[in-house]
């Protein structure tokens, strides 16, 4: 399927704006600026696995496309929401569990590429994966 396979994120846009908005400290943005992301993502009908991979942790997350999950993200930050497809494109909706803000995640494949854009508060970032 279209997500199907290992990304390993080759570039970003705006994405100090963005943690910084996510309340990240300049420390951590340093270090998320050079996190090595991998993704390997699997689908089996409406179920995704997602193996992701970086400098700081590896983890594992089952979801199906409509189901609500909890993630927490790579600063410990914990959101809960769901992706949905649109069209070609994933559209996942989260909370965070902290303040209720929401965090809008859209993945999708522009030219052979991966392109996930985040949207929060106002503030888009994108990081850009290239299959291996
Ligand atoms: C600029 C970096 C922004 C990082 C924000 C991470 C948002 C992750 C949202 C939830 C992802 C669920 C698991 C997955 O499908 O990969």
């Amino acid at each position: 399927m279209a997500f199907d396979g290992t990304w390993k994120v080759d570039r970003s846009e705006n994405s100090d704006e963005f943690l910084e908005k996510m309340g990240l400290d300049t420390m951590k943005r340093k270090l998320a600026a050079h996190d090595n992301l991998k993704l390997t993502i699997t689908q089996e009908g409406t179920k995704f696995t997602v193996k992701e991979s970086s400098s700081f942790r590896k983890s594992e997350i089952v979801f199906e496309l409509g189901v609500t999950f909890n993630y927490k993200l790579g600063d410990g930050t914990e959101v809960s929401g769901s992706w949905n497809a649109e069209g070609n494109k994933h559209v996942g909706k989260f909370k965070r569990l902290d303040n209720g803000n929401e965090l809008t995640v859209i993945r999708e494949i522009i030219g052979g590429e991966m392109v996930q854009t985040y949207i929060y508060e106002g503030v888009e970032a994108k990081r850009i994966f290239k299959k291996e």
